[in-house]
């Protein structure tokens, strides 16, 4: 399917539009998935000629794709669709010369993608359609994290809805558009091994981990206000644990997978008061090293308080509360300025029955979505020789390999498309948002009074130790 349309990208000089947005769109262009016709207009406050806009799209997208491949030709191909425009998109007058501006094709899809802070959403919207730009050929793409709390998300879905039907507003978590992610739907649902197992008297834990080398590099302005929980917790740690949890959907389309994740979020078992001194832990990195090289503080990061209490990590042992997974602990964790950048789903089950040999290690479902995607199943087998050594063994199902004829593509490549097709099944539904909500706000309120300083941890490792303890219990411990 190829669609014409006008992509506007509010926030279009911003971090995510140069890092993740606009590669992904040369991306789809070079590989021939955008209607000649689409347009891609930037909008931004600063003051910018499109020359200048497009020398600094091209230094972005040069510096995030694979060398090889950035061509000239595809390069001067790509910039005709390209335009930028100035704005203040708080003021409302500014959308009439924006509409302007944009003339009124007829047929056109139109996508406003909204890469600014969520304190934009709301004027924005009700700016758009004032000016007429939120008609039936609109849709609207928020990025996450929406809101800051409970409240905040309900005001914004509120507001959105006054101007955008639900069918019509895409709710962007770029997790839910990596190649593993929805690689483990298939492997859930196109295999008939795993379904029988997939439960609490097969499983005994499940771990979720989101580690990254990076710090908060030029972003500390939002972060230092947002911290690990809402930056990525509450989005997308937990859409992972929707999918690895909700039962098996009727069919594969938007209505259907979203009801089933909704239910898991809803059936979280809250986590209040003084419980997230048991159930959760926060930390924040200090000076250490990363691949050999010191990295400073947090609290030395540019636009970052002195004396910012804000986690850089988070771990917290989740439960659900449904016949499937009574007593299996999920236990989630992501930080900055960790050891290595990884992002691994491990399914531990259950120990044998009655064990006949001296060593026998659980077996283990790990699924890797970074830096490489693989799917491995950790098996105990014989080792050779005489007597009955045994030894854990995987059984490696390495996607990258498997597919190699075909370029893997990035999480913003896939749901952009989507977005143009009006494909809106990995994206969130506003009830699955406020569930999300729902059970992250208790914890946040339960840190303010019983937990507001979190854990120092030195840059480079594996978090605070208190992370170890909180898993450690019945011989579990985070899988390396
Ligand atoms: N960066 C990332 O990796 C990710 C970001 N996100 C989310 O994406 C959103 C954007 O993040 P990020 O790109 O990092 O933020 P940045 O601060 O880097 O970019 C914000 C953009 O918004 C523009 N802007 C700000 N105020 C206005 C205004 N009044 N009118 C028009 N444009 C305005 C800025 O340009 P100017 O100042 O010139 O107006 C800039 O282009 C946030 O909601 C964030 O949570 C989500 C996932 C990942
Ligand atoms: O949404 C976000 O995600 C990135 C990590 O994304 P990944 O695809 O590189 O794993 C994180 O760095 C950022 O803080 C957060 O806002």
């Amino acid at each position: 399917m190829s669609i014409s349309c006008d992509m506007l990208v509010f926030g279009g000089t911003g971090d995510l539009a140069l890092h993740k947005l606009i590669p992904a769109l040369y991306y789809l262009h070079r590989e021939k998935r955008l209607h000649d016709d689409v347009r891609i207009l930037a909008i931004a406050r600063q003051d910018i000629d499109l020359d200048a806009y497009l020398t600094l799209a091209e230094r972005h997208i040069r510096a995030q794709i694979t060398p090889s491949d950035f061509e000239a030709d595809m390069w001067k191909a790509f910039s005709q669709r390209l335009d930028y425009f100035s704005m203040d998109a708080t003021q409302r007058g500014e959308f009439v010369r924006l509409a302007h501006h944009l003339g009124q094709p007829e047929g056109r899809v139109r996508v406003h993608y909204l890469a600014t802070a969520p304190n934009l959403f709301e004027p924005i919207a009700s700016n758009l359609e004032s000016a007429g730009l939120a008609g039936e050929e609109a849709r609207i793409v928020l990025e996450k994290p929406i809101g800051h709390s409970l409240e905040s998300a309900l005001e914004i879905n509120e507001a959105i809805g006054n101007v955008f039907p639900e069918s019509r507003i895409y709710r962007i978590d770029h997790y839910l558009g990596k190649e593993t992610v929805q690689n483990l739907m298939a492997l859930r649902f196109a295999n008939a091994l795993f379904e029988p197992i997939w439960r609490s008297g097969q499983i005994d834990h499940v771990q979720i981990t989101v580690a990254e080398t990076l710090g908060v590099e030029e972003r500390g302005s939002y972060y230092d206000h947002a911290g690990a929980m809402r930056d990525m917790l509450q989005n997308h740690l937990l859409q992972l644990l929707c999918l690895v949890a909700m039962e098996a959907p009727v069919r594969f389309d938007a209505k259907s997978i979203r009801g089933e994740k909704v239910k898991i979020l809803e059936a979280l078992k809250p986590i209040t008061g003084n419980d997230v001194q048991d159930k959760t832990v926060r930390g924040q990195y200090v000076a250490g090293q990363i691949g050999g090289n010191d990295v400073q503080a947090y609290y030395f990061e540019k636009d970052v308080d002195n004396d910012s209490d804000t986690e850089t990590f988070v771990a917290v042992k989740a439960e659900i509360d449904n016949w499937r997974w009574a007593g299996v602990p999920f236990y989630l964790r992501t930080g900055k300025r960790m050891a290595k950048k990884r992002s691994e789903i491990i399914i531990t089950f259950k120990q044998v029955p009655h064990m006949l040999f001296t060593k026998g290690e659980v077996n283990r479902l790990v699924i890797r979505l970074q830096p490489e995607e693989s799917i491995s199943l950790q098996l105990m087998a014989k080792a050779p020789g005489k007597g009955m050594q045994l030894e854990p063994v995987e059984l490696d199902l390495n996607l990258a390999h498997a597919f190699s004829s075909t370029r893997r593509w990035e999480a913003y490549e896939r749901l952009l498309l989507d977005v143009i097709e009006g494909d809106s099944t990995l994206f969130m539904r506003r009830d699955e948002v406020e569930a999300a909500w729902n059970w992250v706000d208790p914890i946040l309120r339960g840190w303010q009074s019983h937990y507001r300083k979190p854990r120092p941890y030195p840059a480079g490792t594996d978090g605070p130790d208190q992370a170890h303890q909180l898993i450690e219990h019945q011989g579990r411990k985070w899988w390396r």
